[in-house]
C-alpha cells in the first residue's frame, strides 16, 4: 500500500537497532560530530555555545515513486527545527529544493558533498543573523530516492534564545528562549505554520 506521508520518514533504526548497519552509522555519526564543530565555529558568533549543540538524530528518509507529486511537495515544505541539519542526499535523483527570496532553488548533487543546513535553533542563537532556510523535496514520478539526515540539537532541556552577546540596546532580541523546541514542530507543521513563528517577538 502506498501513502505519501508514508513515504516520508522511515526510522530504520528503530525498526533494526541491532542492525549492522547501526556501527557504520556510529563511525558516519563520529565524523559529522567533526564537521559539525566546524561548522558551528565557523559561524565565528557562536564559538562559545558549542558545547550546547551536543544530540545527534539519525532520520531515513524513503522516496518511493510518487503518483501525487503535488500532494508530497507541500506535505513535506518545513525548515528544520534542529541546529544544524547534515543531509546525506541520493546518488542519482536531485530533488531537494531550497526556498530563497520566494524562489525554489534545486540542491545541485555533488559527490560525496554532505548539505548542511541551518536549522531554527540556530536562527534562534544567532537572533536572527542566521536564517533556518525552508525547504522541501519534489519528488519523482519515475525514480525512487533516500536520504539520511543527522539533526544536531541542544539537550531538550537547555534554553534556546538569542546568544546574550547578540542582544544589545540597537539589536533587541528577535526571538523568545525555550525549552525542548523541537517539540514545537508536530503542533505547527501539521497546521502547515512554522514552528519559529511560536518563539518570534
Ligand atoms: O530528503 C531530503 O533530501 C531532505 C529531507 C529533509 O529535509 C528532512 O529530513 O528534514
Ligand atoms: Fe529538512
Amino acid at each position: 500500500m502506498h501513502t505519501c506521508t508514508h513515504c516520508l520518514h522511515a526510522m530504520l533504526l528503530k525498526i533494526h537497532p541491532k542492525n549492522i548497519f547501526r556501527k557504520t552509522l556510529e563511525e558516519y555519526a563520529q565524523t559529522v560530530k567533526i564537521a559539525h564543530d566546524e561548522v558551528v565555529r565557523a559561524t565565528a558568533l557562536l564559538l562559545m555555545d558549542t558545547e550546547r549543540i551536543r544530540k545527534l538524530r539519525p532520520e531515513f528518509n524513503y522516496y518511493p515513486t510518487c503518483p501525487d507529486a503535488d500532494i508530497v511537495r507541500q506535505v513535506s515544505r518545513h525548515a528544520d527545527v534542529s541546529a544544524v541539519s547534515f543531509l546525506l542526499i541520493d546518488r542519482e535523483v536531485e530533488a531537494l529544493e531550497v526556498l530563497k527570496d520566494d524562489q525554489w532553488f534545486k540542491v545541485p548533487i555533488i559527490p560525496h558533498a554532505i548539505v548542511v543546513l541551518v536549522g531554527d535553533q540556530i536562527e534562534m542563537m544567532s537572533n536572527g543573523i542566521l536564517k533556518s532556510p525552508e525547504h522541501r523535496v519534489k519528488p519523482d514520478l519515475e525514480k525512487e530516492r533516500i536520504s539520511m539526515a543527522l539533526f544536531c540539537s541542544p539537550d531538550l532541556e537547555k534554553e534556546v534564545g538569542p546568544l546574550k552577546a547578540l542582544v544589545t540596546e540597537d539589536q533587541p532580541p528577535f526571538y523568545t528562549t525555550a525549552k525542548s523546541y523541537i517539540n514545537l514542530f508536530e503542533r505547527h507543521y501539521t497546521k502547515g505554520i512554522r514552528p519559529i513563528t511560536a518563539v518570534k517577538i
